[in-house]
């Protein structure tokens, strides 16, 4: 099979011929139905704390664009659902051609113009790879924040300033080392949508503990032009780089806010 993709020749469709677990229980995206899932007053807010990376790359990896620091540095994040603490590992975005479509998860159906997941690992592993691999739902924790066209988003400006440097797939640039990943962050991370479930893209790993939140964050249209003028690996605009959501079975969705 071609490489991996979301062209009709190589997309979510085809993804379970490498990856039968496409067709497991416990897959992501999902769409998030307000009238399906359950308050939980157990869930209390997250705790991330980023420290400023020193030599971190963001690159065009071929179907998406990515935060990619060298090494860890201590930045983690706890509370929420999560038993331990979790090591920041990289960020990313999926997005569409147009306003209408292009976060991976939804709610009721909508569709965001995109979605930003921050990847975090369960540091009683000993690497990312092993947190991938440990089974179980408790691997990875993803933040997930929506994007929506607004005002420009100052504390993502340093990134899709970067945006031109990274058009071409394999192509990567270093991050000036004063840019402060935590301002992305809303000040109180509350309300939020969590459940279990995968990878988005190959190998669709089952590992993932995905905590989705309400509130969209906001980027301006020049933002999200920046994104759509991102070249894949087939050299086509790469917008359009989220799978459809999944069934839900018989898992249940949670939420932080009544
Ligand atoms: C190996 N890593 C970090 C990832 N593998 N798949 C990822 C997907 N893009 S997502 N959307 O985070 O599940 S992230
Ligand atoms: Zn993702």
């Amino acid at each position: 099979m071609a490489p991996w993709g979301y062209e009709k020749d190589n997309g979510p469709a085809h993804w379970h011929k490498d990856c039968p677990i496409a067709n497991g229980k416990n897959q992501s995206p999902i769409d998030l139905i307000n009238g399906e899932v359950k308050y939980d007053s157990g869930l209390k807010p997250l705790t991330a704390k980023y420290v400023p990376f020193s030599d971190a790359k963001f690159l065009n990896n071929g179907h998406s664009v990515q935060f990619q620091p060298s090494a860890g540095n201590g930045s983690e994040l706890t509370g929420g659902p999560l038993a331990v603490k979790y090591n920041f590992e990289q960020f990313h975005f999926h997005w569409g051609n147009n306003d209408t479509e292009g976060s991976e998860h939804r709610v009721d159906g909508k569709m965001y113009p995109a979605e930003l997941h921050f990847v975090h690992w369960n540091s009683t592993n000993p690497s990312f790879k092993d947190a991938v691999g440990s089974g179980g739902p408790n691997g990875l924790a993803v933040l997930g924040f929506f994007l929506k066209v607004g005002a420009e988003n100052a504390a993502l400006k340093p990134i899709t300033d970067l945006i031109p440097k990274v058009k071409d797939a394999g192509t990567s640039v270093t991050v000036p080392s004063n840019f402060d990943m935590q301002a992305i962050l809303p000040a109180t991370l509350t309300d939020y949508y969590t459940y279990d479930g995968s990878l988005t893209t190959p190998p669709l790993a089952e590992c993932v503990k995905w905590i989705v939140f309400k509130q969209p964050l906001e980027v301006s249209a020049a933002q999200m032009e920046a994104f759509r003028s991102v070249i894949n690996r087939d050299g086509k605009p790469m917008g359009g780089n989220y799978r459809p959501p999944c069934p839900l079975h018989d898992r249940a969705v949670k939420t932080s806010f009544k």
